[in-house]
């Protein structure tokens, strides 16, 4: 049998209403000083008003950083490192969507360690050790509060990682009370988003795919296929948003572990450089990417089909179950209300090459693919998307 290694976040709460007992939930693991990090709209809407009564009723001096912007930049991280240096930070608590999150964790990490950014970037190239870490996540897609991973956009387009075990928070928080409401244009493409992980961590060519993030991948698929419409439309259904969470930390349990490939590599330089949300990035690449995917892919993709389609189990025959699963996807993001073309979230015909050498750049995530990509394969994969 194949070796591998599997990490994950070792303390895991799925409550609604959790956060109003996070500073229970953390125990003496913050310290006296903790820096808070989300984004503005959060902060409006007063969603992290229990989370944050919670640590001062507790006695934790708490400083709020909230400027953090979809698809954060390296300016944000470092404004947020600031903000903790400033306050002699102990602990860092990331409240959010992706974005929120993967700004907590840079954060923690250079605020424990000291060391640079620069050194980081990359797989395992961080050092460490960085400061109690607590995460809550306020969308159902990335899965963040259980990846090694930070994505930050540096200078105007780059989409670049931080990925090592060190920065998996402590504990991660899943209050689905928070995601009630989530706009159903964020609830599709987050939603699609932690389907794409499944997908793509189910069919991972890595050398570290591995039997739990298979079983995590499938059950995850079943309860994101089952609810994402629900969800969508019915934005009250907590049922359903918990069914999104829990399949969401799934899907980012067995991505984590067997990394995502060739969807995210051609979904970042259209989040990148054209500021589309990464959830419906991957969703205008997705049905294209498969389908190029199949002459290597077909079984897997079958194996995996009726889990997030229960009907595709009449399908017979892996070439047409395939076939089936990937239209599926396809008709899924239109049914949502997600655009489909690249056309229309405003990207012209001639960008498409430079995307294409730009997608080249994301090799740590290509090399997972299970068919290899080439930078004329990119651009046709995009002009099929266009
Ligand atoms: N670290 C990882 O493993 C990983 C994986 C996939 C994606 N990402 C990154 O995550 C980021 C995307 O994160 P995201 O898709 O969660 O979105 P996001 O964090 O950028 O948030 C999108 C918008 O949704 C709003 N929002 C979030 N939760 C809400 C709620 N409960 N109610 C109302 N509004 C809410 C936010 O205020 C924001 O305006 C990208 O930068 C992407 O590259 C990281
Ligand atoms: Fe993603």
């Amino acid at each position: 049998m194949q070796s591998f290694a599997f990490h994950t976040t070792p303390h895991l709460v799925f409550e609604p209403g959790s956060t109003a007992r996070l500073a229970a939930i953390a125990g003496r693991k913050l310290g006296a000083s903790v820096l808070f990090v989300t984004d503005p709209g959060l902060r409006r809407l007063g969603l992290c008003d229990a989370a944050l009564a919670s640590l001062t009723q507790a006695g934790h001096s708490v400083g709020v950083f909230d400027a953090v912007e979809a698809d954060p930049s390296l300016d944000t991280v470092l404004k947020a490192v600031e903000a903790g240096r400033s306050m002699a930070a102990t602990g860092v608590v990331g409240f959010g969507g992706g974005s929120s999150l993967d700004v907590a964790k840079v954060a923690a990490l250079l605020l424990g360690s000291g060391e640079e950014i620069d050194g980081a970037w990359g797989v395992g190239n961080a050092k460490g050790p960085r400061l109690p870490l607590v995460l809550v996540p306020t969308t159902a897609g990335t899965g963040s509060e259980v990846t090694p991973v930070s994505i930050i956009t540096v200078g105007a387009e780059e989409k670049r990682g931080v990925s090592s075990p060190i920065i998996l928070p402590d504990i991660a928080i899943l209050d689905a009370s928070l995601t009630l409401g989530l706009p159903p244009a964020i609830t599709a493409a987050t939603g699609v988003d932690a389907m794409v992980h499944a997908i793509e961590a189910y069919a991972s060519k890595n050398a570290n795919n591995n039997p739990l993030s298979k079983m995590l991948a499938r059950q995850a698929l079943q309860l994101l296929g089952a609810n994402i419409e629900k969800a969508v439309f019915d934005g009250g259904d907590v049922d359903a948003r918990g069914a999104m969470l829990l399949g969401s930390m799934l899907a980012g349990q067995a991505f984590a572990n067997s990394p995502v490939a060739a969807v995210h590599a051609l979904a970042y330089p259209i989040g990148g450089t054209f500021h589309v949300p990464h959830g419906l990035s991957n969703a205008l690449v997705l049905p294209h990417v498969l389908r190029f995917n199949a002459p290597d892919a077909a079984q897997l993709y079958a194996e995996i089909a009726a889990d997030a389609f229960p009907d595709l189990a009449k399908e017979q025959g892996s070439q047409g179950r395939c076939a089936a699963f990937i239209e599926a996807l396809a008709a899924l993001s239109k049914k949502l209300g997600m655009q489909t073309r690249l056309r229309e979230v405003g990207i012209g015909e001639e960008h498409l090459a430079k995307m294409a050498s730009d997608a080249m750049k994301q090799q740590r995530l290509l090399v997972n693919n299970p068919r290899d990509v080439s930078e004329a394969d990119a651009l046709a994969i995009y002009k099929a998307a266009w």
